[in-house]
């Protein structure tokens, strides 16, 4: 299964211990096309778009994207990128998974939060020892 994982980049890169928690354990689930997100070399400048501009960091995401299957982003550390990111997922109609940790003292866009439906996109709570048994639950149901 192909996994595009979302994170914050130059949004601010205040999480990304918790983007690398995650996407280890999306690993057991299958191939995560973004796994740059999670590495702790990226700073907030993000990728170096000098030689090929962001261009084609877009275009490069948005062909990830359409060959994902599922799509899983840490919304916490908001960010322009990943609610572009998740506007074109559902309109590419992905199974998408939100995760949101309230113990940041902030509200989550209700651009995300009212996108919850009982189908494809879902929006969870979490604290951040539980991220990886609720990625285990998502993932279960998933298969059934
Ligand atoms: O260098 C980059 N590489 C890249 O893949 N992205 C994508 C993946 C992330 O999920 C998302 C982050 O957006 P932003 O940089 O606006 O926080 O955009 C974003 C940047 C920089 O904007």
């Amino acid at each position: 299964m192909k996994i595009y994982f979302c994170g914050s980049i130059r949004g601010g890169r205040d999480d990304v211990h918790l983007y690398r928690r995650i996407v280890d354990k999306l690993r057991d689930y299958g191939t995560v096309l973004t796994e740059h997100v999670s590495s702790s070399e990226l700073t907030d400048r993000g990728e170096d778009a000098k030689a090929a501009g962001d261009k084609l960091i877009h275009d490069r995401d948005m062909d990830w994207l359409r060959q994902a299957e599922v799509v899983v982003a840490e919304v916490t550390q908001p960010s322009l990128g990943v609610g572009y990111e998740l506007g074109r997922a559902v309109d590419m109609k992905k199974k998408i998974l939100c995760l949101f940790r309230l113990s940041s003292g902030r509200t989550l866009s209700a651009m995300i939060r009212g996108a919850e439906d009982s189908d494809l996109f879902l929006v969870r709570d979490y604290r951040e020892d539980e991220a990886e048994n609720v990625l285990e639950q998502f993932f279960t149901n998933l298969r059934m």
